[in-house]
């Protein structure tokens, strides 16, 4: 990424690196340092959204000669994986694709990295692994029955990834996300995403204008207020935590690590509302729908084991400071229309 990049480094592939949480990576990454390169389809992602420090190749992870070249000319040893499809309705509405895109070409980004030789995995993860838990917070250990295929693409890719460790000089991360929310806090990244479906996405975009109301799914669920509640964790922060996995997996190539990323605490719908209100000084209209399917009551991590095993250490898990980054990207994309 820079010509800084000490020796003992790999340079890193980071796939899906144009899109949402990925270009986030790519700025820490870039902040601390690292080289960094970024494939990506641009399927639900964008040119702009990579930070110019790093290579960009457009391509796709089940191109296995693509990944191979890739990995031979930049000198990869090292692989964050964000490329994926992530909207659970539409993996209920159309499995295979999800199957393809998540479980089936990540082996073949698997097969070709292994075979180029690289030596370290970091997986985009969800909690949505877990279906809905029995307890909350919910650990690493606890049940995991996925309600959609969206969680168990994943959940299969991470069976897939300890099979591989257990064979091949490789170990990897799996990083189980929450609700992922929020912007870079200097403003060079946010979420851009067309037809967003995450809650702090759609109040934001209502307070600017974009949209008339917010729906509220569901109030009679097992909470306080009777809405979801949901462990939202900043990008940035999340990002932060990526480059310290990636310096434990280098550190312990003989350890692979399976972790939560979220703060171990929950906001309803109506506390996230709230604050929305808080920060842009907009009253929004809110409207009270039936429950939206396969939502759990609450989510929540047990964050215990990152807290553990990673120097890292929350530093943007104030609710407004989320919705304020994300408020800011929101009225910066309005003005740029990308
Ligand atoms: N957003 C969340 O709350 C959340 C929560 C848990 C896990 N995750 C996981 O984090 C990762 C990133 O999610 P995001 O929210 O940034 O989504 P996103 O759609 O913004 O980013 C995904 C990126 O991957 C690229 N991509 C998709 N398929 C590809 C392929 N076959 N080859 C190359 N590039 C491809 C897209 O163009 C896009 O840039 C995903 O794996 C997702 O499952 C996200
Ligand atoms: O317009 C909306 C959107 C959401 N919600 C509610 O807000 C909460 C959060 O919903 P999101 O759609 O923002 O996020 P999810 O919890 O459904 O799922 C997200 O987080 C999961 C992990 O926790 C998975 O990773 C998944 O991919 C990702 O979309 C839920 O109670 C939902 O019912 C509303 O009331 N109105």
């Amino acid at each position: 990424m820079t010509d800084t990049n000490p020796t003992d480094r790999p340079t890193v592939l980071v796939t899906g690196g144009a899109g949402y949480i990925g270009s986030h990576a790519v700025l820490a990454l870039g902040d601390a340092g690292w080289r960094v390169v970024v494939l990506d389809n641009l399927v639900t992602g964008f040119r702009e959204a990579v930070d110019p420090r790093a290579t960009f190749v457009e391509g796709a992870i089940e191109d296995m000669a693509l990944v191979a070249q890739v990995i031979a000319e930049h000198g990869i040893g090292a692989i964050m994986h964000f490329a994926g499809s992530v909207v659970v309705p539409e993996s209920v509405s159309d499995p295979l694709k999800y199957y393809r895109n998540n479980t089936a070409a990540t082996r073949n980004l698997l097969e070709a990295a292994i075979g180029a030789g690289v030596r370290h995995l970091l997986f985009s993860s969800t909690a949505a692994t877990y279906g809905i838990p029995q307890a909350i917070p919910v650990a690493e250990d606890a049940p995991k029955v996925p309600i959609n295929p969206y969680g168990m693409s994943k959940l299969m890719t991470e069976a897939m990834l300890a099979d591989v460790a257990f064979t091949h000089p490789f170990n990897y991360g799996a990083l189980r996300y929450f609700n992922v929310a929020g912007a870079d806090p200097q403003g060079r990244a946010g979420q851009s995403t067309a037809g967003a479906t995450h809650l702090i996405k759609i109040a934001c975009e209502a307070a600017c204008g974009k949209r008339a109301h917010v729906s509220v799914y569901g109030s009679d669920y097992a909470t306080a207020d009777g809405t979801g509640v949901r462990d939202y964790i900043h990008v940035a922060d999340l990002a932060a935590a990526h480059v310290l996995a990636l310096e434990a997996l280098i550190a312990s190539p003989e350890e692979s690590f399976t972790l939560n990323c979220g703060y171990g605490r929950g906001f309803s719908v109506l506390e996230v509302l709230d604050s929305v209100e808080r920060v842009s000084g907009v009253t929004l209209d809110r409207r009270m729908e039936p429950r939206r399917a396969g939502d759990p009551d609450a989510l929540v991590a047990d964050n215990r084991a990152i807290l553990a095993r990673l120097p890292w250490r929350p530093a943007l898990a104030d609710l407004d400071t989320i919705v304020g980054h994300a408020l800011g990207w929101e009225r910066q994309l309005r003005r740029n229309s990308f």
